[in-house]
């Protein structure tokens, strides 16, 4: 009787099975394609507070009922980075199981907040854009708008614009003049003068910063001292439990033969970092959204995610007169000094005088 465990008998039989496939590949995905996803988890106070405790988001109106109050809201709400996050790992089995890099994100917006624990997520893609990569013939990129929604209600919760590299079935010939492009760009860099720190976190603090930064050749611009290097926490079980099953943040045998070379923090981990450290130095009300957001490079075990923050603009027409809205331009950077993440953030800031 043949014993299959054997190990030539189990590796002659590994050659001549099929495998199962998980996910989709680029030619899977047709523009106007809409997918409900099947998994959906509940939004918890223990998956809340793991997401932002690892993150170093402590901010305590989502931990505190007294801050939370004080705040306008019920309770400690779900923080939107955890929602953000959840919301994209439910859609990975579907969309970029298969090991495609999350390349950005733009219009991140949270329609139904404040959303409190307790509340079931129920998620669907629409296939926005499938395109052809120039330099990289074995992948293509595709865009997909995703809705979170309140699974009881179907109120959206979270909506945004991703887009990923997916692994193609079948490689095509390119003519890498996206590879060509890059090296023809003028990398002079085009600095201020001067750089300018906000002397608080309070809105008042970023309008004098900017007024300032206006009478000069200078910019409002500034380093975090946290960092947080990264670990099995930050690269597998925070995407895990977020369902998001994207081989790049757990199977280390695969990922041993992929770009990268190895695991990959989750970008929303990344980012939801780099995040933390900018909001630890500012006294937040409110999250409004989120544009242009891209990733540009790997983040992997015992890499170190820090944050610099450019105040861009401050407006005083916020949802409440507690506050007012300013626009930061956040970058994540390695302990190299490498950008891994950059996109625009909107805010409402407290004001001092409450
Ligand atoms: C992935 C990279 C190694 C690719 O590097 P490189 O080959 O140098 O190319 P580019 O970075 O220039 O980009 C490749 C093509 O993609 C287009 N691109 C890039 N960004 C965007 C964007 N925001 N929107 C649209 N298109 C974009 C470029 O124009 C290029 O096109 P073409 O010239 O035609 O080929 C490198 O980018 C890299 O290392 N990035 C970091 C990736 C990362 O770490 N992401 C987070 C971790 S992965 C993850 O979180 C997965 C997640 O769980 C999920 O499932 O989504």
């Amino acid at each position: 009787m043949t014993d299959w465990t054997d190990p030539d008998t189990f590796a002659q039989a590994l050659e001549h099975v099929e495998t199962k496939e998980k996910g989709n590949c680029f030619e899977d995905f047709e523009e106007g394609d809409v997918i409900e996803h099947d998994p959906g988890l509940t939004l918890t106070q223990f998956g809340n507070e793991q997401w932002m405790g690892q993150t170093l988001n402590h901010d305590p109106a989502y931990w505190r009922s007294d801050a939370a109050e004080a705040r306008g809201f019920e309770e400690p709400p779900v923080h939107p980075d955890y929602l953000t996050a959840a919301t994209l790992g439910i859609t990975v089995e579907d969309l970029s199981e298969k090991g495609g890099y999350f390349l950005g994100r733009t219009d991140v917006r949270f329609p139904g907040t404040p959303v409190y624990t307790g509340t079931e997520l129920h998620v669907e893609s629409e296939v926005v854009n499938t395109a052809t990569s120039s330099s990289r013939p074995e992948y293509g990129i595709v865009s997909w708008r995703t809705r979170g929604k309140d699974a009881e209600t179907g109120e959206v919760l979270c909506s945004y614009e991703r887009t990923n590299m997916i692994p193609r079935r079948d490689p095509v010939a390119t003519d890498g003049s996206g590879a060509a492009a890059a090296e023809e760009e003028d990398d002079k860099p085009d600095l201020p003068e001067v750089f300018i720190t906000p002397d608080g976190g309070y809105f008042e603090d970023f309008v004098a910063a900017l007024e300032e930064a206006d009478s000069e050749n200078a910019a409002v611009a500034y380093r975090h001292e946290r960092g947080r290097t990264q670990d099995d926490v930050t690269v597998a079980q925070l995407p895990l439990s977020t369902l998001n099953t994207a081989k790049q943040h757990h199977n280390v045998d695969v990922m041993s033969d992929s770009p990268s070379g190895d695991i990959v923090t989750y970008g929303d981990v990344t980012r939801s970092t780099a995040l933390g450290h900018a909001r630890s130095d500012e006294q937040t009300w409110r999250e409004v959204g989120f544009d242009d957001e891209s990733f540009h490079t790997f983040v992997a075990v015992g890499d170190t995610v820090y944050a610099f923050t450019r105040v861009l603009s401050a407006e005083d027409d916020a949802s409440s007169e507690q506050a007012g809205t300013v626009t930061f331009e956040h970058i994540a950077f390695n302990q190299d000094d490498e950008p891994v993440y950059s996109g625009t953030r909107t805010a409402e800031i407290q004001k001092r005088s409450n």
